[in-house]
């Protein structure tokens, strides 16, 4: 397997479900995208929105009615018995509720997959053992699945999905039923998998957070369509839909109370975004001293996102019209961008 492989493509996939005469869902429609090797891809969208069925889709759980998606260049949908087996070999899965065997022990929790294809039961334990020191769980190994909290059962179902060395890892809101703290250490371990062993990891989610802290690209999905896909940052500088704006304004707020805006609104009422050094400029009293205009700061703020920071300020800037134009002039300059607030 060559450092280049765990690529996935979306060529045009639509996938409808008919789950009784006459009633047709249609869950993906004309889904195109690539996943780069070793890259982590985040997937965002709504309750409803197609996720579990894209990320379905790349493990063969799900063939799509129409288009491809390709793994590392083969159809996973046009494969069956010990091809598809094999393909979905390449493919670890995570879950939001672990999936695993609670009565079970850890260590065979996590063997499982290897003993389902055959490997001998001290191989696959040895398999098992080196996965879970990975995950930092070895002391659990002897535990029953059930006794665990719900981070360290996300930790066995993530050594379980480690343990046939995939070059994928499909993650389906593997962090929505744990606490921030626990979230938080689950995106620091599927960061190191994919630094350690370049892994590719496709997660889905609702939560922006995740997006921010573990994916370097985004698509956000809406009623089965992408209606948006860049960098991670750059969708958080620039959301272009309204539904990603929404994603985007959960971590960064990025309003007033209307009341507020009501009462000062009109002209030079702006968001500024600064990006790395330019948060660290001595921006509002360069504005004040060489323009001669009032700065009323109405917010700020200042984010980590993609190891870089990302600072937010909400101004009203007055003064005679000729002064708050040339006010937007300098800051375009200085800022990453400008934009007018409005309820
Ligand atoms: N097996 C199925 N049979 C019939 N309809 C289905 C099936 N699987 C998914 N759907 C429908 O497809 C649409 C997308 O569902 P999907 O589970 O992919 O969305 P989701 O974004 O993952 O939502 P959630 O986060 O709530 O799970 C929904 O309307 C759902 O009812």
């Amino acid at each position: 397997m060559t450092s280049e492989s765990g690529r996935i493509e979306f060529e045009s996939v639509s996938k409808s479900f008919s789950p009784r005469k006459n009633v047709t869902t249609t869950a993906l429609h004309e889904i195109s995208l690539t996943v780069d090797p070793g890259s982590i891809f985040g997937v965002i969208g709504y309750s409803g929105a197609g996720k579990s069925t894209l990320i379905r889709l790349v493990n063969g759980l799900e063939r799509p009615s129409t288009g491809r998606v390709l793994v590392d260049g083969l159809d996973v949908g046009t494969l069956k018995g010990r091809r598809l087996r094999e393909a979905q070999k390449r493919t670890g899965m995570i879950f939001q509720q672990f999936n695993l065997l609670e009565t079970v022990k850890v260590r065979d929790n996590v063997a499982m997959p290897l003993r389902l294809d055959g490997v001998g039961a001290a191989a696959a334990r040895a398999k098992a053992e080196e996965v879970l020191d990975f995950v930092g769980l070895s002391s659990k190994a002897d535990s029953f699945a059930g006794d665990l909290s719900g981070g360290q059962k996300q930790r066995v179902g993530i050594a379980r999905a480690l343990v046939r060395n995939p070059r994928i890892l499909l993650s389906d809101e593997a962090t929505s039923a744990l606490d921030p703290t626990t979230t938080a250490q689950i995106i620091e371990l599927l960061r190191s998998i994919n630094r350690e062993y370049g892994t590719t990891i496709l997660v889905v989610t609702h939560e922006m957070d995740v997006i921010k802290d573990l994916a370097h690209r985004v698509a956000v999905v809406a009623d089965g369509t992408v209606v948006e896909q860049g960098t991670v940052l750059d969708t958080f500088l620039r959301p272009r839909s309204p539904i990603t704006r929404d994603f985007v304004t959960t971590v960064v707020p990025q309003g007033l109370p209307d009341r507020v805006i009501d009462h000062l609104g009109g002209d030079g009422l702006w968001r500024l975004l600064l990006l790395d050094e330019q948060v660290t400029q001595p921006l509002l009293s360069d504005l004040i001293s060489k323009l001669g205009v009032e700065v009323n700061m109405l917010h700020a703020d200042m984010t980590e996102i993609q190891e870089h920071t990302v600072g937010q300020m909400i101004v009203k800037v007055t003064g005679a019209p000729d002064r708050v134009a040339a006010a937007r002039a300098f800051l375009t300059e200085r800022v990453v961008h400008l934009e007018e607030v409005r309820p």
